[in-house]
């Protein structure tokens, strides 16, 4: 049995991730971690998936529950994400990070903390937008600099980051694939005169509101014609039940930093 624990054990995905781990094979889960001071510390981790009691109560002591786990799946903060990092460096344990909105010095220092650990860190643990990173190359490199590229996403309005993880991950796909630099020809804003598009730009817009659990769509336009490669979640299982394959996937696995490509050999 993977023993797993969950932190973020409150939130949105924490429920769905507990879920995931009661339902699925070979694992048990361990622990679920939230912030010291969250009203549900001391509460049953059941109550937030939906399952009822399940016997394993929401603690606030990060060190206790990384001692008791394999491995850590965490959905929380880059900051939060990196600070569990840490912790299971420090214990050998393995992790896998859901969190979006990382930095690029934060990212830089993941891949540093993963030398020491097995490490997934992936923006979107869907099958379905990880075949979408796949297939994006392709389209990019065969239709070239003549298509103008521009990314949409759209999320429930309590979302913290933009553009979402997923959005930049494509950005970087698409900028890699025909040789540019992301943070280089990604564009956030157009306002007011702000001129013609340039070929190399990859706009990248966000839409919030509601309940909108995740959408992606990746236009390339070229003269006469365009594609549109869209993705929509339907609920947040896909995450949770991705999170899961990924932790059962990791344990085991020599020290480095992978994402969901590794984990389903997309690559
Ligand atoms: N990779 C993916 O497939 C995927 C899918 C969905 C969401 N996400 C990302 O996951 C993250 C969480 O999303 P959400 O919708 O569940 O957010 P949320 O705000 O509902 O949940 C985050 C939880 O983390 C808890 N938390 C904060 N600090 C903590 C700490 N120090 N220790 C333990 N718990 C702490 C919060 O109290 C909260 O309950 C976001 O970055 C989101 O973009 C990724
Ligand atoms: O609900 C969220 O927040 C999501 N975040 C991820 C992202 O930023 O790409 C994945 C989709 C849902």
């Amino acid at each position: 049995m993977v023993k797993i624990a969950v932190c973020g054990a409150a939130g949105r995905m924490g429920g769905r991730i507990i879920a995931a781990v009661r339902e699925a094979d070979g694992v048990e889960l361990s622990g679920a971690l939230e912030r010291p001071g969250h009203p549900m510390v001391g509460q049953d981790a059941g109550f937030n998936a939906g399952l009822g009691a399940i016997g394993v109560a929401i603690s606030d002591d990060l060190n206790a529950l990384v001692a008791g786990c394999d491995v850590l799946i965490d959905f929380t903060t880059p900051k939060v994400s990196l600070k569990n990092l840490e912790a299971c460096a420090l214990k050998k344990k393995a992790i896998v990070i859901g969190s979006t909105g990382f930095t690029p010095e934060e990212r830089a220092l993941a891949a540093e903390l993963a030398k020491e650990i097995p490490a997934v860190l992936a923006p979107n643990m869907s099958v379905g937008v990880n075949v979408c990173f796949k297939i994006l190359k392709d389209i990019a490199q065969t239709l070239g600099d003549d298509f103008d590229v521009e990314i949409v996403e759209a999320h429930h309005k309590m979302k913290k980051d933009s553009p979402s993880g997923t959005a930049v991950r494509m950005g970087e796909v698409v900028a890699e694939a025909l040789g540019r630099d992301y943070n280089k020809v990604a564009n956030y804003h157009r306002e007011g005169i702000c001129g013609e598009r340039t070929k190399e730009e990859i706009g990248m817009q966000t839409v919030r509101g509601g309940d909108i659990v995740g959408e992606h769509t990746v236009y390339f336009i070229g003269m006469g014609e365009r594609i549109e490669l869209t993705h929509r979640a339907m609920s947040r299982d896909m995450f949770s039940r991705g999170s899961v394959r990924a932790a059962q996937w990791i344990v085991g696995k020599k020290p480095g930093l992978y994402d969901m490509q590794d984990v389903l050999g997309l690559k």
